[in-house]
């Protein structure tokens, strides 16, 4: 069905101010809904804008036609391509992009995090660390894995300034509102820990993974960011691609973990190598954060 949404000639201009100076679309349908306008609206304003500036047509005065789009749809405009080129520009920072490898739209990323914030935000995860836990698919519970030994925590969607600013950067990157994340969450792998393969699409065998998919969709992409320098192991290893991202602090590696369809992909497949002792240290450690988005706003489970 297609309607008229009708918009005040001034946030046309702002929008197209902000587009032209090279503001993320995502950060400026952000800014939008904070001012109270439906998440949907705003989309529809701010890809009308994006269209007309990429297709030199003529700019949108005070409404769009908006084609009210079916959750299908919906759900496939939540898989944004990375943009192309060699760096990603979001609000006060421009990241470099080291390496893509295409099947499943992957980016190796520098920098996205600089030094004194990889050590805050250990700083603040340290004390919260748990055994990390995994879904266990005949009961639903969580249960602690005999295989992941890491530990890990998570954060409230931008519960402190240092991560609301993650929060938001990370989701820039992306190019999906910050709506649409998860809170972050931190790993800790001590020296011989590691992961087994896995999906980090929800996989609908559980109830507790179906009610999630039902209030927030589908986990679309993953973001991982090393806190740390490892000396040795402790690779993210993609077995279907063939390809192994090593760790450096800072640097990220950015992923869909479904494909241009919504359907889960299984190439997609991961793992963290075992950290390795090296030589002169007798133990060494891996530090990641984690940043999952949702094919819609992340609604949490109910208390
Ligand atoms: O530690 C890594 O390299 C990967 C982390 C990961 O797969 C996850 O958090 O789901
Ligand atoms: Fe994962």
């Amino acid at each position: 069905m297609s309607q008229v949404l009708r918009f005040a000639p001034a946030l046309g201009d702002w929008v197209r101010l902000h587009l032209v100076q090279g503001e993320a679309p995502s950060a400026l349908v952000d800014a939008m809904q904070s001012q109270g306008m439906a998440l949907a609206a705003a989309k529809a304003i701010v890809d009308a804008f994006c269209h007309a500036l990429r297709e030199g047509k003529a700019l949108p005065v005070d409404h769009v036609v908006w084609q009210e789009a079916s959750e299908a749809l919906q759900v496939q405009r939540a898989f944004p391509m990375l943009a192309r080129g060699p760096m990603l520009r979001v609000p006060g920072r421009d990241v470099r992009v080291l390496a893509r490898v295409a099947p499943i739209d992957l980016a190796v990323l520098a920098d996205v995090m600089d030094a004194d914030e990889c050590a805050a935000l250990i700083d603040m995860a340290r004390p919260r660390l748990r055994p990390s836990t995994l879904v266990d698919p005949l009961t639903g519970r969580d249960v602690v894995s005999a295989q992941r030994v890491s530990l890990g925590m998570f954060f409230r969607l931008e519960e402190n300034a240092l991560v609301a600013r993650l929060d938001q950067r990370f989701a820039a990157l992306m190019g999906l509102p910050v709506a649409h994340g998860e809170g972050l969450q931190v790993l800790h792998y001590p020296t011989g820990a590691g992961s087994s393969p896995h999906f980090d699409f929800l996989v609908p065998s559980n109830e507790a993974n179906r009610a999630s998919i039902a209030r927030s969709g589908q986990r679309v992409r993953t973001m991982v960011t090393y806190l740390n320098d490892v000396p040795a192991g402790g690779e993210t290893v993609f077995p279907a691609l063939g390809c192994a991202v090593t760790p450096r602090r800072g640097h990220a590696v950015c992923f869909a973990d479904c494909d241009a369809a919504g359907e889960p992909d299984p190439a997609s497949l991961h793992a963290s190598q075992a950290v390795e002792s090296s030589h002169g240290a007798d133990r060494s450690e891996k530090w990641v954060v984690t940043k999952w988005m949702r094919a819609r706003p992340f609604q949490s489970a109910p208390a």
